[in-house]
């Protein structure tokens, strides 16, 4: 069973039987179903900020496991349940042009974490969503996987809806694209599925580097590009690379995927990965000490996905066990699975010369090149006294990675560890890079 209404209608006939009229009443029968995404259903409770967390409270405290394994019943499926609310921001779930646009009101910018590593993409996203095709047309968001390109893309067309009601805007995926395409050649209804994709106001391509190996979607979808574009309406796309290095994606997409601005998403540094976990946090309506949010963000560096899914197995370690404090015990136990199966990165020293350029914000190579100067020997030296810490290389073998002697790395790594010992600032950023440098 797929279509989210189906599942949550055998859901709510299940909680029926199984819960007091009046509980079900109260907080089951307001809820509307929202969508059914990778392992994650979302529903949606009523009221605004305020009504709407304790009623989501309610829910994720004493109704969770009850209605998740009724998913599990009607579905065969586990999914994670996922709760939202209408914010002022975030348009209504049973709004018809919502309905239409496809678009998840839970995605918005009020609640995605900005920080250096998507600055960029948040600016430019909330430039779109405020005066679409004015300045990035297209907006082309590219990053790796649990990132938040869903949630940013999203958010712009959620903003963009609250602000202007009645506009038409469409959220897709280049395999529902594509998907689609294919069942209207077959059906004949060639028409309707140019109508609705070349009519909206906002067009919202997520995952686009799916159509590079299919070559009629492509086809269609540049004319369905063209003529959004001539007609002034925004596009905005998501990828996990830039259209550039995309094998087989049309030449002719790649020079119009270009055109507007291209905008990166990075995995979250340490400062980020913390805000994002207490924002995530407050919306739970749990208590955390710093310590504990300080541990998973320390630990899980891989991406907001998986910070999340660290999250919300604390809270259901804290469900079964029946608490609203969660102690560090509780969360190194909740944790000690995943972080066994995390994927270790296989660390070399081209891996640290590469993390830390991107750190220091220098073109790929700097390190190995000649130059002297303090913006390049500097970060050489933190890459050569990190690459003996973590590595334990002889001198001799970093030296060669370098193009060094290796009385150059020795002086150079002493030379560091002792500003290490007296600069807590320094004493930071190798932390932060060795971070970088252990996530996958
Ligand atoms: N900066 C952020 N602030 C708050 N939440 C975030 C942020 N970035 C990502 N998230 C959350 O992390 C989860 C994963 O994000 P999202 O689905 O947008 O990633 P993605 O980049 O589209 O991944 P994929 O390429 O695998 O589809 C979502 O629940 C999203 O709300």
């Amino acid at each position: 069973m797929e279509n989210i209404n189906d599942i949550w209608g055998n859901v709510t006939k299940q909680l029926r039987d199984e819960m007091s009229t009046v509980a079900f009443d109260t907080w089951i029968k307001p809820i509307k179903p929202v969508e059914v995404a990778g392992d994650s259903i979302t529903l949606c409770v009523p009221g605004g900020l305020q009504k709407g967390s304790l009623n989501k409270s309610m829910i994720m405290t004493k109704y969770r496991s009850l209605i998740e394994s009724s998913i599990k019943n009607v579905t065969g499926k586990s999914l994670d349940l996922d709760v939202c609310f209408e914010t002022n921001s975030g348009v209504q779930a049973d709004d018809p042009i919502k309905q239409e646009s496809a678009l998840n009101p839970k995605y918005t910018f009020d609640n995605f974490i900005v920080g250096n590593n998507n600055n960029l993409a948040q600016a430019a996203s909330l430039a779109v969503a405020e005066t679409p095709a004015h300045k990035y047309n297209p907006l082309f968001i590219y990053g790796g996987s649990g990132l938040g390109k869903t949630h940013l893309i999203q958010a712009i067309g959620n903003f963009y809806l609250t602000n202007n009601p009645g506009k038409r805007v469409l959220y897709t995926t280049s395999e529902k694209f594509t998907y689609e395409l294919v069942n209207a050649i077959r059906e004949k209804t060639n028409q309707d599925f140019r109508n609705k994709h070349r009519t909206v106001d906002l067009l919202l391509m997520d995952d686009v580097q799916f159509l590079a190996t299919k070559e009629l979607a492509q086809e269609e979808f540049f004319h369905t590009f063209n003529a959004l574009y001539e007609a002034g309406k925004q596009i905005v796309l998501t990828s996990d690379r830039l259209p550039s290095e995309t094998p087989h994606l049309a030449d002719r997409l790649k020079t119009r995927f270009q055109m507007g601005l291209l905008a990166d998403i990075q995995p979250p540094d340490y400062e980020t990965r913390l805000a994002i976990l207490k924002s995530k946090i407050e919306d739970e309506y749990f208590t955390f000490d710093e310590e504990i949010v300080e541990y998973v963000a320390n630990n899980i560096t891989s991406n907001v996905r998986d910070l999340e899914g660290a999250l919300k197995r604390i809270l259901a370690y804290a469900g079964i066990e029946r608490t609203n404090t969660i102690s560090m015990e509780l969360a190194q136990k909740a944790l000690k699975e995943i972080l066994s199966t995390l994927p270790q990165r296989n660390i070399t020293i081209s891996v640290i010369i590469d993390e830390v350029e991107k750190y220091y914000r220098l073109p790929k190579g700097s390190l190995i090149t000649k130059k002297r100067s303090n913006d390049i020997a500097y970060p050489r030296h933190i890459a050569m006294y990190i690459s003996r810490v973590i590595l334990d290389e002889s001198y001799a073998s970093i030296g060669d990675a370098f193009k060094r002697d290796h009385s150059t790395v020795m002086n150079a790594v002493k030379k560091i560890k002792k500003m290490v010992t007296e600069d807590t600032e320094l004493q930071e950023i190798i932390n932060e890079l060795v971070t970088n440098i252990k996530k996958d």
